[in-house]
């Protein structure tokens, strides 16, 4: 016999841009939202009774309507979103909602740019109807030492290659997620001091490895920020490899690098306070 197990459905990527045009000095926000709802869903599944289903066609015009009365932050911009689904309709007990920022550069009073590959505002919220979480964070964003790493010491076996060495480049596409302590604080100030903590510790650490970098910046973001209680890390090692000139005569002493795509490493971790 077969029975229905956990369930959400939801409209994912609603690609939603608001200008603010009060002054001829625009403003863009540029948002990519993916809502999640659950409930009391089980009859849709098992018979077709559409009854409690809240449409994602509806959920998406949400986004929208909600959008033309501005939206400021994205954290309250998402619990907005997730209280209206789960306090106006009876059977949709929980809500989640996903909030990337992208974010675009002033170029002019109405003109904007944006770097492919740059660097994304993230937000989560989750809604039970009675506890509210917010975490926020940050993905692809680019950061490279030219120096002031090193790897060396670590096990060496018969498929050992690779050289130690006391100076090389580090670079990574951090992804960050922090869980806020509350559902009311200054979100974009935390952002702003999160997301400088994260690059302040990254410039400031001499590495012996990415791990070690890694456990710096969840404990400057902890240090920064007192409604952060944890932060997790995903970071690509984006290996940049001393190509060798000796065929041709050059020496290189860390000067041209192959910036590889792939392999990479990828170390992850999660810093509590
Ligand atoms: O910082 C690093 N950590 C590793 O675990 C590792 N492994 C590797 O090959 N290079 C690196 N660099």
């Amino acid at each position: 016999m077969a029975r229905l197990d956990v369930n959400q459905y939801g409209k994912a990527e609603t690609r939603v841009v608001r200008l603010c045009r009060d002054t001829p000095r625009h403003e863009i926000r540029d948002l990519n939202v993916s809502i999640a709802l659950s409930g009391d869903l089980t009859d849709v599944h098992l018979s077709g009774d559409n009854s409690h289903v809240v449409p994602t066609d509806t959920q998406k015009n949400t986004v929208y309507a909600f959008a033309r009365a501005g939206i400021d932050q994205v954290e309250t911009f998402g619990l907005r979103l997730a209280r209206h689904f789960v306090d106006e309709f009876d059977p949709i007990h929980g809500a989640s909602v996903d909030l990337d920022e992208y974010a675009w550069q002033r170029v002019g009073d109405h003109s904007f740019s944006r770097g492919s590959g740059g660097e994304t505002r993230t937000a989560h919220i989750g809604y039970d109807g009675d506890v509210a979480t917010v975490s926020a964070g940050l993905k692809d964003l680019l950061l490279l030492n030219s120096t002031d790493s090193e790897f060396t010491g670590y096990i060496k076996d018969r498929y050992t290659t690779l050289p130690e060495t006391k100076d090389r480049i580090l670079a990574t596409a951090v992804s960050a997620t922090w869980v806020y302590a509350s559902d009311d604080l200054d979100f974009t100030r935390a952002f702003a001091d999160a997301r400088g903590a994260v690059i302040a510790a990254f410039a400031d650490t001499y590495s012996l490895s990415l791990q070690q970098t890694l456990y710096s910046i969840g404990e400057r973001v902890l240090s920064a920020v007192p409604e952060v209680t944890e932060v997790s890390l995903s970071l690509p090692n984006k290996h940049h490899f001393v190509y060798d000139l000796s065929p041709f005569g050059l020496d290189n002493p860390g000067l041209v690098f192959n910036a590889a795509d792939r392999p990479y490493g990828l170390i992850e971790g999660t810093v509590k306070r």
